[in-house]
């Protein structure tokens, strides 16, 4: 998952963008950037690492402008190197930077495409850069000499029938304003806030979720719908049309198992509520079906599903205790990249407060088990600390299928719940018994936030993938480029990338 944001103010933006990347960090870690208009100029620094390691005072001085959009990375396509941190740039037409959220599916063909139909060049692996080169070719092609809201909504609509996959994006056209638009099926979050200055003039922002809107003083106003592409202009103009021929809403679910901030809301559901909506489905199924276990206390591992575990504490009328300590400085293990340091930095994560669990029968509950590298840890070290059984909860169903739409999750056989049921899963993390939350009812406790979502992207849990050009062949070519073992070959040889309009450190 990655996030987004763009800003068109009427003073400088360039801490507004940062302090929203802050506020988006959760959705990736590994890069970040920022690109401003600067008296007609592009500003860009983009590095791998944090937001507070990749911004400088020096970078921030340099990113002047009342105009700017910004990205942090968690890559699903493409290599690690910091040459596909993003935004992208690219200069003809009038000179384009562009910040996406998602993954095409159809990225090959497109890359493709380009070369035939005009010579452009991609310079990475990175399927971001080719959807901005998708975007420049067909706002070329509206032969523009200025810009107009028309020309910007022709483009999204021939974009939209070209690419594949999900896709959250902000673009920023030099001289123009910043474009945001949202795949037909809404599969990634976007929202648009606003904000008054002193003298009542407007200004905008879209970011990939509301708690960056809420954090830089704005105000949330709403979703960008799916399909929809809404077109700021510099002076503050903002227009929006449908762009998309046929579109249905259908978000991510695992957006509000584990991606997003708690105190965001998606498509008009609180993440917060759905997730505490989990904990009280998931606590009714185990006080109907596993009544015979003897449990004297729910502990959560920290930090998104401590929502959750409170909810099934008080289903159950048992005490909820914090019994691993999270280190404040660690941050998300999942979202990571390479299993060798995800396995690591659970226990320098999490660590277990013994008093909890000496002599007791717990139940630990986690959002979600994708490869099982926190479970497995995470009820070792309940057992070290004189746990005397431990059981395991998931707020999400059994993960069996690769992600093609953001998550990277690419291989099959990574995921502990592949081919697997839920006993075998039970022994291999070692645990005293495994309950999972059916499909439904994980379904039912977003929908219950919002009854007009008929129906959530859930390929993960079922192979359904709803764009509908998934196959095996396109799953094994996923499989191939991005499994552990290539990801680290990737990385050996990545120095070699060429790094283009960036600041220096
Ligand atoms: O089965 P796995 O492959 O280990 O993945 C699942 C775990 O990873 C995530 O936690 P993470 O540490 O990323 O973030 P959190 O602090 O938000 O819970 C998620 O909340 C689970 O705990
Ligand atoms: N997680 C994401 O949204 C990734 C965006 C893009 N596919 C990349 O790898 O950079
Ligand atoms: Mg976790």
């Amino acid at each position: 998952m990655c996030g987004i944001v763009g800003i068109v103010g009427k003073d400088p933006v360039n801490q507004a963008l940062y302090d929203a990347l802050t506020m988006l960090q959760h959705r990736g870690q590994d890069a970040a950037g920022i690109v401003t208009v600067d008296n007609g100029t592009l500003r860009l620094r983009k590095a791998n690492g944090l937001v507070r390691d990749v911004f400088h005072t020096r970078h921030m001085h340099r990113l002047q402008g009342r105009i700017g959009i910004g990205h942090v990375r968690y890559p699903t396509a493409g290599s690690a190197s910091s040459a596909e941190a993003q935004p992208f740039y690219v200069n003809s037409p009038f000179g384009i930077a562009l910040a996406h959220n998602g993954n095409l599916t159809n990225a090959h063909e497109l890359q493709q495409q380009l070369f035939d139909k005009a010579r452009r060049h991609i310079n990475t692996t990175s399927d971001s850069e080719i959807l901005l080169n998708v975007f420049a070719h067909e706002l070329y092609q509206q032969e523009c000499l200025r810009v107009t809201p028309e020309d910007v909504f022709a483009t999204v609509a021939r974009v939209h029938r070209q690419i594949r996959g999900a896709y959250a994006v902000v673009a920023m056209i030099i001289g123009h304003g910043i474009i945001a638009f949202r795949d037909p099926w809404g599969i990634r979050p976007l929202v648009l806030g606003y904000r008054e200055t002193a003298t009542g003039e407007k200004e905008y922002i879209v970011a990939s979720e509301s708690v960056a809107v809420d954090g830089t003083g704005f105000t949330y106003w709403r979703d960008v719908e799916p399909g929809e592409a809404v077109y700021i202009t510099e002076d503050g103009e903002l227009y929006s049309r449908q762009c998309a021929d046929n579109p249905q809403h259908c978000p991510c679910i695992f957006e509000y198992v584990y991606f997003a901030r708690p105190d965001s809301v998606i498509d008009k559901v609180s993440v917060y509520a759905s997730r505490v909506n989990m904990g009280r489905k998931l606590g009714e199924k185990l006080k109907r079906d596993y009544a015979d276990l003897e449990i004297d206390v729910v502990i959560p591992i920290p930090e998104t599903s401590c929502d959750i575990a409170l909810e099934i504490a008080s289903v159950l009328n048992l005490p909820y205790r914090q019994g691993f300590v999270k280190n404040r400085y660690i941050g998300r293990t999942f979202i990571m990249p390479g299993q060798t340091q995800r396995r690591k930095s659970v226990r320098r994560k999490l660590n277990a407060i013994s008093a909890e669990f000496k002599g007791k029968n717990v139940l630990l509950v986690d959002d979600s088990i994708v490869r099982g590298t926190t479970s497995e840890q995470i009820i070792e070290m309940a057992r070290e600390a004189g746990a005397k059984k431990v059981y395991f909860a998931s707020a999400a169903p059994e993960i069996r299928f690769p992600n093609v739409y953001g998550i990277d999750m690419p291989s099959a056989n990574e995921l502990i719940g592949h081919g697997r049921e839920a006993e075998e899963i039970n022994e291999l993390i070692n645990a005293d018994g495994l309950i999972y939350q059916d499909l439904d009812d994980l379904i039912a406790a977003v929908r219950e936030e919002n009854p007009d979502i008929q129906r959530f992207e859930t390929s993960v849990f079922n192979g359904e993938y709803i764009t509908g050009d998934v196959n095996q062949s396109y799953l094994d070519r996923l499989d191939a480029a991005r499994n552990d073992v290539a990801l680290h070959r990737q990385t050996v040889n990545e120095d070699a990338n060429l790094e283009l309009h960036n600041e220096d450190g």
